[in-house]
Formats: C-alpha cells, structure tokens, sequence
C-alpha cells in the first residue's frame, strides 16, 4: 500500500507536482494517464525514491519518505526500494549480461536468494514473458520488445509488493500488450499493486481498477476506466482521449 498526501514539486521553481492525495492499494491496478508534461512520470518516480520533492509525504507501508533530498533518507529509500519494483521507460538493462542474468542479478546480490532458486526463477519469468528461447542473448542482441520484456521480468524477479511501470507497453506489438495484461492481472489477483504511466488505452481499460488523469500537476479527474474513457468529465480530459468538440467545418473558398 502506498499513500501520497499533498505531495508537491518543483523543478527550477516550477511547480510540476501541485498537491497530489492518493492511495495505492494491494491488488489495485491505477493507470496514470494525462497529457505530455503533466507529471505522471514525476509522480511516479516520488513514489519509491526516485526523487526528492518539496512537499507533503509519502507512506509505503510503514515507511515514510518526507520532504527534501532523499539521498539523505537512505535507509527508507532502500528498504522502499525492496518492496516496490520499477520499470522504467528506457529499461537500462546490464548491457554485460544476459537475459537470464539480468533477471538473476538483484535476487542474488541483493536479496540473497541462492543462484539456483534465482535461475529456476528467473527461467519461470523468461518464460512467463514469453523469452525463454532468448535466455542466453544480450540486451544489444535483442528487439525493444525483448528488452522491455525482460526489464519487466527482471522487476518480477525481486517480487514486489508494488510494481511501478513507465509506459510498460510502448515497445510491445498488440499481442504482447495482450500477454502482458494476462500477466500483471494474474499478479493482481495475488495481491500486487501496480500503478502504470500509460498512453495504450487497451492496457488502461482491460487491466486498470481506476484511472487517474493528471494535467498540470494536479488529478484532474478520477474514476473507473470504462466512466473516465468513456464519459471524461473534465474536458482537458475529453481533449486528450480526443473528443473535444468537433470542429466547426471550414468552407474552402467561403
Ligand atoms: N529533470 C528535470 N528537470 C527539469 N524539469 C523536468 C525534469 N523532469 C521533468 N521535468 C518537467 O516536469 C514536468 C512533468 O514532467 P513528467 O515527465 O513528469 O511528465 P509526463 O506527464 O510523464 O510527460 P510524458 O507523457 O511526456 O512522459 C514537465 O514540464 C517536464 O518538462
């Protein structure tokens, strides 16, 4: 469980996160959506120590992350850090190590799990992800795709109580998007909650609890995905899924 109340930031005294409440519950799946620049990446990243903000708090369970740097909260933010996975937009793979190796090497070295239970693990996830043929190929030798995949393995791998994903989808072709949602809703139904940046409104509305739209820094809108989708009642959100008013037609020459 996460809880963030009247959470703010500034980036060069520009406020980008402007007092944000919300809860994260177990076997909850929130997609944060909104358009480019309104702070889901932001938030995102507050969420497990990422990045210092300037206001307000962060609850993970029974820890807390508070205003100002957070290199100075260490021992919060590595204890955070063990429960809640990141995925992030661009993976950052170990570019020396395989595939399996890049899923076996947090178990090992920080969490201790023995190399065998970490391979075996690690081999169930590949395969979950559908890669278990590309076990021993580097991130160099492998497609976005593959690399996304094994990004996600890899945060599995450390099993989460809270899994957070920047655009979990973006690399993925239509199928995969479907594989991975069968995934994370088998994950959910054991208790993970996930929050995931996302602009695929199919992983938003087949996979999500709740949407929150956030626009200028502040949850303009919240709802179930099939009312906010559907039915946006702000309409900076009814702008951004693309139904706004429908433009008066210009007359060529009138
Ligand atoms: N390191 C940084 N330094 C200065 N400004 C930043 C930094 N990172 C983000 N910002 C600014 O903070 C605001 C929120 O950015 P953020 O990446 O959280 O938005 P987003 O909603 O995730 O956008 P997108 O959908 O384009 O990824 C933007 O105006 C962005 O330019």
């Amino acid at each position: 469980m996460i809880e963030v109340e009247r959470l703010s930031k500034r980036y060069d005294g520009r406020l980008v996160l402007d007092g944000i409440d919300a809860t994260f519950s177990p076997g909850e799946v929130t997609a944060l959506v909104g358009p480019s620049g309104g702070g889901k990446s932001t938030l995102l990243r507050c969420l497990n120590g990422l990045e210092s903000f300037d206001g307000g708090v962060v609850r993970v369970g029974q820890d807390t992350l508070a205003p100002g740097d957070v290199r100075a909260q260490g021992e919060q933010v590595r204890r955070i850090r063990r429960r809640v996975g990141f995925v992030f937009q661009q993976w950052y793979l170990f570019a020396h190590r395989t595939a399996l190796g890049n899923v076996t090497e947090a178990p090992v070295h920080v969490k201790g799990v023995g190399r065998r239970e970490a391979t075996e693990r690690g081999r169930a996830l590949l395969e979950k992800v559908g890669l278990s043929h590309r076990e021993d190929a580097y991130p160099s030798e492998l497609s976005g795709g593959e690399q996304q995949r094994v990004a996600i393995a890899r945060a599995l791998a450390m099993e989460p109580e809270v899994l957070l994903m920047d655009e979990p989808t973006s690399a993925l072709d239509p199928e995969r998007v479907g594989a991975l949602i069968d995934l994370l809703e088998q994950l959910r139904a054991d208790g993970l909650t996930l929050v995931a940046v996302t602009h695929e409104m199919r992983f938003a509305h087949e996979l999500a609890s709740r949407v929150l739209v956030l626009h200028g820094g502040r949850i303009i809108e919240e709802g179930s995905p099939a009312r906010v989708l559907a039915n946006p009642h702000h309409e900076r959100t009814r702008a951004f899924l693309g139904l706004g008013r429908v433009p008066a037609l210009r007359t060529v020459g009138a």
